[in-house]
């Protein structure tokens, strides 16, 4: 039989969609078979376990699947024997104390005695001894931060991204203690029989081609020949920008590779130099 890597994914939830759309990108395509527990790929040969993301680091761990994808924070909350294989870059938060707005905040020390509500018990526990402070936690499993509100808990341990959650639930983050990313992970210190590992290996240099090509834009643009070297000297080209002879012999067609934030800093000087007709367009891979 063929080999297949097994790669444990959440079923659904805030990782499914960008773990998808990352094998979407690399070209993996699943079997269009819904609300099965283990789906193969029909033109690659990896099969997807879906799972509840708090399942992914013990069945990567006992062997059951090859790899995982799951936040760094359940990782480090399970303690599970995983090595990380790779940082994928999305599903960004961290993990942080905060207490109710308003409160006279005076460092760590203000965390003594008091109870801290939180789904992620082992983190807090480590932190609050490797700082000497004694808490009391208190583990509930979801809707954390309702919990100073409701008289439940002093304080908070949870998720943060964007801050809106604790602000709508006027609390304040006073401490970040873990920044977390979508990581991909195997059993620590397992080697990979060499047919995984070379599935493994592809499936890495795709998803570089694909992180490669984030935030970069394929920009072209017409230049009358007096100004190419004007406009070469704005463009900071991956190696060296293409030039093109177009129908008229007076202009040439410059293609480039560069940042979208850097697109927004030089178009205009582009402009000025004298390019026209600039386009910007997507890259979808790219292999450095
Ligand atoms: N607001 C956020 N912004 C970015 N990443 C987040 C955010 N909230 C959670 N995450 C990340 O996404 C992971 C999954 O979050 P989700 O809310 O789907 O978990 P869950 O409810 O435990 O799901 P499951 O049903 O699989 O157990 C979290 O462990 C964390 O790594
Ligand atoms: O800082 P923010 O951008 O507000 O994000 C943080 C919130 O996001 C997550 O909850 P989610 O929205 O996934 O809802 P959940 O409570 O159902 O998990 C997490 O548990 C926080 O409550
Ligand atoms: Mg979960």
């Amino acid at each position: 039989m063929e080999k297949r890597l097994r790669i444990a994914v959440q079923s659904k939830g805030r990782l499914y969609d960008e773990t998808m759309a990352l094998f979407a990108e690399a070209g993996i395509k699943l079997t269009a078979v819904k609300r099965t527990l283990l789906v193969p790929s029909r033109n690659f040969p990896v099969e997807f376990l879906f799972l509840r993301d708090d399942d992914i680091p013990g069945t990567v761990a006992d062997g059951t699947a090859d790899l995982g994808i799951v936040g760094l924070n359940e990782v480090l909350e399970k303690g599970s024997a995983v090595d990380v294989v790779k940082e994928l870059g999305f599903s960004r938060c961290r993990l942080s104390l905060a207490i109710p707005q308003h409160i006279e905040y005076n460092g760590l020390q203000w965390f003594n005695g008091r109870r801290i509500a939180t789904s992620y018990p082992v983190i807090l526990r480590k932190f609050l001894n490797e700082n000497g402070i004694r808490a009391d936690i208190h583990v509930i499993s979801g809707s954390v931060e309702i919990a100073p509100g409701i008289g439940l808990a002093d304080a908070i341990f949870d998720i943060v991204s964007s801050g809106s959650t604790l602000v709508s639930n006027n609390l304040e983050e006073v401490h970040s203690v873990v920044e977390s990313q979508a990581v991909l992970i195997k059993g620590a210190g397992v080697t990979l029989s060499d047919d995984k590992a070379a599935i493994l290996d592809e499936l890495l240099f795709r998803f570089e081609a694909v992180k490669a090509a984030e935030g970069r834009k394929y920009i072209l643009m017409n230049v009358p020949r007096q100004k190419l070297d004007e406009v070469l000297a704005i463009l900071p080209g991956m190696k060296s920008p293409t030039v093109l002879p177009l129908a008229n012999a007076d202009w040439c067609s410059v293609h480039s590779v560069l940042d979208e934030k850097m697109f927004w800093q030089i178009v205009s000087r582009l402009k000025s130099a004298g390019a026209e007709g600039i386009l910007a367009l997507d890259i979808e891979k790219m292999i450095l």
